[in-house]
């Protein structure tokens, strides 16, 4: 579907449910000899003005949103502001972690009564069912908000379906305002909700001739202060943080979030193709936090360093006691990896090397973002930042776009997507308006999902 065109469509829409309901008063007013219809334009502004109000306070709800990625355990993140009757910010609020009130929740709790006759700007479609906590479409419907703006269709047969219930009970409903940004406030949730995996991120550290160390093997530091602080913020805001068994073995690195920034520690992943290679004195094993040894299947009997548990990961969707001959090949599949991860809660992982680990997962199409802290520094000689991916010629190239390239202290922090990205969600399909009952003008979400 053309997400413009059908935006319009939906403002068109809007346009129309407004008019019903002004006209139908000047109509009243008129028989009666005394009021005239309001002027195009003068709807119009009014319109325009509005969609101004809803689009700022939309970034907002982003914002709050972004502000909790990555810290909500198993619930999407999400921000509401809502607005008065005269479109005046009467309350914000995000979603913590699950368990707690949700966004609208806690947005409209600020409100209070301010809340009535006017409008909720929330970053994902309101839920429509009881989970830990009841229903938002319920909250919003309670607390008389005349119209609700969301971003981003829930694409969970779960909880989805909530614009369809707010339209049933006569609210204004809109979907698809700044949906791309929503869309990434909210990417861990969405990715484990439709790729059925955590959102995964490569991070490395690299000089600028691409090299992730000197040819003896020496790595620390390439980057400032300022970089490892900001590679520290990305591992609290993971579950897990990713590295293969050339980087224990090398770096002995800790993987604890330090460097003054606060945040719950990731559990720590190591996969090897074969366990009894790794030091059972490596930092990674000194039970300062969790740390699963990720090993082909055929170990699953082998004895786990003390400090770490053992996830053998068989090929994907066979028997652990009977792989298929040949498919597990001493290797790690990285998808049936991710998708065990996922089984044990882990909703995004921050891959930290090295070089063959992370071919591994781009290979596999298993990689949403890369960052990369560049020093402008050169060693000439020195493993590259990434191992062979088996292209050969330079039309297989994979090519990302840049999201972002923002200095960090005295280095470059490149932030690159894959293309296309993770998709926004289908804009929903509203109803026409129907005739006669109040909110008939109401655009109703039944939410879908485009690959
Ligand atoms: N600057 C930076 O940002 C970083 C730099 N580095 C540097 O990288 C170098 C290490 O490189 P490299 O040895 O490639 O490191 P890796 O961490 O990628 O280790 C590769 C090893 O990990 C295991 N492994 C990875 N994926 C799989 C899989 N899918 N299945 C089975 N086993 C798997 C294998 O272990 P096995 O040995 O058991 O076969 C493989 O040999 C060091 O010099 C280090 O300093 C590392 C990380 C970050
Ligand atoms: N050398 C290098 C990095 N190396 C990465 O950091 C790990 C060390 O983590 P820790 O022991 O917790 O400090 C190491 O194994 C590798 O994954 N990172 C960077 O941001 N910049 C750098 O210059």
């Amino acid at each position: 579907m053309d997400r413009q065109a059908e935006r319009g469509r939906q403002a068109e829409q809007t346009e129309q449910a407004e008019q019903s309901g002004q006209d139908g008063q000047a109509e009243q007013a008129g028989q009666d000899g005394q009021v005239e219809r309001k002027p195009a334009r003068e709807r119009a502004e009014r319109r325009t003005a509005r969609e101004q109000v809803e689009q700022r306070a939309m970034r907002r709800a982003v914002e709050l949103a972004a502000e909790r990625l990555g810290l909500t355990g198993a619930n999407p993140t999400v921000g509401c502001v809502v607005l008065d009757d005269r479109l005046r910010v009467v309350g914000e609020g995000s979603h913590r972690h699950d368990g707690e009130p949700h966004a609208e929740v806690v947005a409209l709790a600020a409100a209070g009564t301010r809340a009535r006759g006017g409008t909720a700007v929330v970053t994902l479609e309101p839920c429509a069912h009881t989970g830990r906590t009841g229903p938002c479409t319920e909250a919003l419907r309670a607390a008389g908000v005349a119209r609700v703006v969301y971003a981003v269709a829930d694409p969970t047969p779960r909880a989805g379906g909530g614009a369809a219930v707010l339209a049933a009970a006569g609210i204004a409903t809109e979907g698809g305002l700044l949906a791309a940004e929503a869309t990434r406030a909210n990417r861990y949730w969405l990715t484990n909700a439709t790729r059925l995996r955590p959102w995964v991120t490569w991070k490395f550290g690299a000089t600028l001739d691409g090299r992730i160390a000197a040819a003896d093997g020496s790595s620390r530091w390439i980057t400032s202060a300022a970089a490892r602080a900001d590679a520290h913020l990305l591992r609290a805001r993971h579950g897990a943080v990713l590295v293969g068994a050339g980087t224990v073995r090398t770096d002995d690195p800790h993987l604890g979030v330090r460097h003054g920034v606060a945040g719950p520690a990731p559990v720590r992943v190591v996969v090897a193709a074969d366990p009894s290679r790794l030091p059972a004195t490596a930092r990674v094993f000194d039970g300062s936090a969790r740390t699963l040894l990720a090993v082909p299947e055929r170990f699953a009997r082998a004895a786990a360093p003390p400090g770490a548990e053992l996830l053998p990961i068989g090929p994907p969707d066979s028997p652990p006691d009977d792989p298929p001959a040949g498919s597990d090949g001493g290797q790690v599949d990285p998808r049936a990896l991710l998708s065990a991860l996922l089984g044990l809660g882990i909703r995004s992982v921050l891959v930290e090397g090295g070089p063959r680990t992370a071919a591994r997962l781009l290979a596999a199409d298993c990689v949403d973002e890369a960052v990369g802290h560049l020093a402008p520094a050169l060693l000439g000689a020195g493993p590259a930042l990434l191992g062979d991916l088996g292209i050969a010629t330079i039309g297989g190239a994979l090519r990302w776009e840049f999201r972002a390239a923002e200095p960090v202290g005295p280095d470059l922090r490149v932030s690159v997507v894959p293309v296309p990205d993770l998709p926004v969600p289908d804009l929903p399909v509203p109803d026409l308006p129907g005739e006669g009952a109040p909110g008939e003008g109401a655009l109703v979400g039944a939410g879908g999902w485009t690959a």
